[in-house]
């Protein structure tokens, strides 16, 4: 495949576009069918870098893989080779991707080990794996970790138990992981400050479906009482909504009208008021989200006329992985607006890029920007760029697909890991955009 996006950018875009299945959704559900032998039905997959490798991963260590169609598979999981998780393939594999630390949890609760490598993912400041690992360990599991080589070997030689457990933080990835391994655990487990973003509400209402009994979904007190097994069942991904923010911030940049078709609305938290605080009209129908061609767009203040800041937290609040894209639907905006990324460090220098592009921001320090709009004053210029991780890669291209004249994206696999075939996508929007 190749590596770069070359741009011609400042051309409206016209039409209709349908989100792909959430990447972070299929990250836990593709992971959920390791707790159960019987056969499980998963639609709406995204076919992008990330998720195949999982399901690779997955037939390495014996799952058998049955796609029935582009976005359909039939997993079975019945015969597992736990030597292979102890291999150096599986560790160079699943470093290198976030969501494989979730198979840990299933491993536990049905064969008693795990291993965690260390997870890829995002380069975009620490990301460190404590609150599943306290978890695990409130659970009856034993940890051994090997610092050379980042390795941690999970044992449950007695078994799980159900526990009471308070989070140190609502960790995604955590909650979902401790969640799997709790749901086959003796007695009831109860998870305070559990995440509760709707990929969680989604991993539950599968394992409901195959049997799990777990109460207080959408909810940060998380209770499930333990089952001796699971069944197979049949689960279908919501739309992804951080492809959603991303093509609503893609519409207002270009001054595109552009209408997301099937975009799961009921889903999107506070994501549509997000983006409307910017001034970007959007109107929402049914489940489809209209946005009309706006020739401007006006960033409100606060009620006491001070400057927006715009942060992110755990869910019902913004999520992180759409900062990116709110900071660069900014640059284009009248007024001015901070940006302020309290969850990681490093995803924001990808600003330094926009700098060069003839954006005005003063980056203050690694977690805050400040974004002093251009209101179309003039055009954004096309430059050659690198992408640093996935949401920005995004937030470049639709900086280049506004700018005037050519940009290069390079290191494009970042995009590719969560936008399923974005380019052939935008391409029948109008953008003129070429791998290359
Ligand atoms: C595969 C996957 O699903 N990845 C998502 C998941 O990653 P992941 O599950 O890895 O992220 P976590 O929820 O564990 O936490 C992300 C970071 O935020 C920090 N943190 C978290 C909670 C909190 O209240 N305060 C705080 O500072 C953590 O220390 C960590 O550095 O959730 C992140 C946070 O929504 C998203 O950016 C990632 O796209
Ligand atoms: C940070 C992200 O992904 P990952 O956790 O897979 O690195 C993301 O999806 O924005």
């Amino acid at each position: 495949m190749s590596s770069a996006f070359e741009v011609r950018g400042g051309h409206r875009l016209k039409g209709e576009i349908t989100p792909q299945g959430a990447k972070n959704e299929a990250l836990q559900i593709i992971s959920a069918i390791l707790l159960t032998p019987e056969k499980v039905t998963i639609s709406n997959i995204p076919d992008i870098l990330d998720v195949n490798l999982l399901i690779e991963l997955l037939s390495d260590i014996g799952v058998e893989v049955n796609r029935i169609s582009r976005d359909t598979c039939e997993f079975t999981a019945a015969r597992i080779d736990m030597a292979y998780l102890q291999s150096p393939e599986f560790k160079k594999k699943s470093g290198r991707l976030r969501g494989s630390v979730m198979i840990a949890g299933p491993l536990l609760a049905r064969f008693g080990k795990a291993y965690i490598p260390k997870p890829g993912g995002d380069k975009i400041g620490r990301r460190r794996l404590d609150t599943h690992i306290i978890g695990f360990e409130k659970l009856g599991v034993r940890f051994v970790y090997d610092n050379d080589d980042n390795f941690f070997r999970l044992d449950a030689a007695d078994g799980l138990k159900g526990a009471y457990m308070l989070l140190d933080e609502p960790s995604v990835t955590g909650t979902a992981n401790i969640i799997m391994a709790a749901v086959m655990a003796r007695g009831t487990t109860t998870i305070y400050n559990a995440a509760c973003e709707p990929y969680i509400q989604q991993l539950c209402k599968m394992l409901n479906s195959m049997g799990a009994r777990i109460s207080g979904v959408g909810s940060n007190l998380i209770t499930i009482e333990g089952v001796s097994s699971l069944k197979g069942c049949s689960h279908s991904m919501l739309p992804d909504m951080i492809e959603i923010g991303s093509f609503i911030g893609l519409a207002a940049m270009t001054q595109s009208e552009i209408t997301i078709r099937n975009a799961g609305v009921e889903h999107l938290g506070i994501i549509p008021e997000k983006f409307r605080q910017l001034g970007i009209r959007l109107e929402l129908k049914g489940n489809d989200i209209y946005i009309p061609a706006q020739e401007s767009y006006e960033i409100q203040t606060f009620l006491d006329g001070s400057i927006l800041t715009v942060y992110d937290h755990p869910w019902p609040g913004f999520t992180p992985d759409l900062l990116s894209i709110v900071l660069v639907v900014a640059t284009q905006a009248r007024g001015s607006v901070m940006i302020h990324q309290k969850m990681f460090e490093s995803r924001l220098f990808f600003v330094d890029k926009l700098i060069d592009m003839g954006a005005q921001i003063v980056l203050c320090d690694p977690h805050r920007a400040v974004v002093i709009g251009l209101g179309r004053q003039h055009l954004l210029r096309g430059i050659t760029m690198s992408s640093p991780d996935i949401r920005a890669g995004v937030a470049l291209l639709i900086a280049a697909l506004s700018a005037e004249g050519k940009s290069t994206i390079q290191n494009i696999e970042q995009i590719d890991r969560g936008y399923q075939y974005i380019d052939e996508r935008l391409r029948k929007l109008g953008a003129d955009i070429k791998r290359v």
